[in-house]
């Protein structure tokens, strides 16, 4: 198999977390035993409704706050107790750069380069250039960056993680708030960075965005991990709906759920709903003996959102 595959304890996993708990005082539950295996060379997309504890593990992740229980390991260092060591290597985008308005593109970069005491004067210049560059934002790196759109800030925040070579970066929620061709434009983003090598954890509660450019997901929900593995598995595990198209859609209503076939939806000609276990030509059968003439007859491949709802019985609730 092409894609990159890490079991949990895995050496080649650039993050992995055994029983990682954060309780808040006053006895908030955010992250319940979280066992989390994210392989190297991954775009690891930690999906899960508002609320459901991906910025509290992000950021016992990051060092920023203490876990209650569990242990968390970031590109083989122990955390937060490996915290010095472990983000120099890391490249984070959290809840929206900070940015300084009156200041170009540019300018913002070389202030971050400046507040890096490892980053060497001298090559400073060169260094904000080349950010720009792969993020796209050479032929704007002069103007102030509150007349940056959403997206632009976003792509700003990126070259400021991405001013040094970064084995990992940890994007919370990076298209949260963007337009669509902003969030096109992080997409893309993140799937070039994702070809140069560097290992990318971004969080979402967005089923489709995971889809689209993850190779792996994790997905929560109420602090706890329901299911993790590549996308293409998750996907190909769970049954997909049912689709039929007929002229004769409350006959073929009648026998379809009369053969076990539920949550039955009647759109004009197009029937959805869930396939049950068996043969499903014998369904198409059914269809055909009981005179209902069939356009079409189809399952459609399963979406995350279908692995969610079978795995916790619950919508995928994104207002949370
Ligand atoms: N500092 C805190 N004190 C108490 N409870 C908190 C704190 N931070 C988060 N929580 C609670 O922990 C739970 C998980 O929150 P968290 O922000 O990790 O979820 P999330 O999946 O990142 O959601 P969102 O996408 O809305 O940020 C929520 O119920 C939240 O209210």
């Amino acid at each position: 198999m092409a894609e990159p595959d890490a079991a949990p304890g895995d050496e080649s996993a650039v993050i992995s977390t055994r029983g990682l708990t954060k309780r808040f005082r006053g006895g908030q539950l955010a992250v319940d035993a979280l066992d989390l295996s994210v392989p190297r060379g991954s775009v690891f997309g930690f999906l899960g409704p508002n609320g459901s504890g991906k910025t509290t593990t992000i950021r016992m992740l990051l060092g920023l706050i203490e876990p209650t229980g569990g242990s968390a390991h970031v590109l083989g260092e122990s955390m937060p107790g490996g915290v010095r060591r472990v983000l120099p290597r890391v490249g984070a985008l959290i809840e929206g750069p900070a940015l300084y308005g009156f200041l170009s593109g540019r300018d913002n970069l070389l202030r971050y380069d400046a507040a890096d005491p490892t980053a060497d004067p001298a090559t400073r210049g060169a260094r904000v250039e080349r950010a720009l560059g792969r993020v796209g934002l050479s032929g704007a790196a002069g103007k102030k960056a509150r007349a940056y759109s959403l997206g632009m800030k976003q792509r700003l925040g990126l070259a400021a993680a991405l001013l040094q070579p970064r084995e990992l970066l940890v994007l919370d929620e990076p298209t949260n708030g963007l337009d669509p061709q902003g969030m096109r434009e992080i997409r893309t983003l993140v799937r070039e960075l994702a070809g140069d090598g560097i290992t990318v954890f971004l969080s979402s509660h967005l089923l489709d965005e995971i889809e689209q450019v993850c190779t792996h997901t994790a997905v929560m929900n109420r602090g706890r991990l329901v299911t993790q593995g590549t996308v293409a598995e998750m996907s190909a595990g769970a049954r997909g709906k049912l689709a039929v198209t007929t002229p004769d859609p409350a006959e073929a209503a009648r026998v379809l759920k009369e053969r076990g076939v539920s949550d039955l939806v009647t759109d004009g000609e197009q029937l959805t709903g869930d396939p049950p276990p068996g043969d499903l030509a014998e369904l198409n059968t059914a269809l055909v003996t009981a005179g209902v003439r069939v356009r079409s007859f189809g399952v459609t491949r399963a979406s995350l959102e279908d692995v969610f709802v079978s795995l916790t019985g619950e919508g995928f609730d994104v207002a949370g």
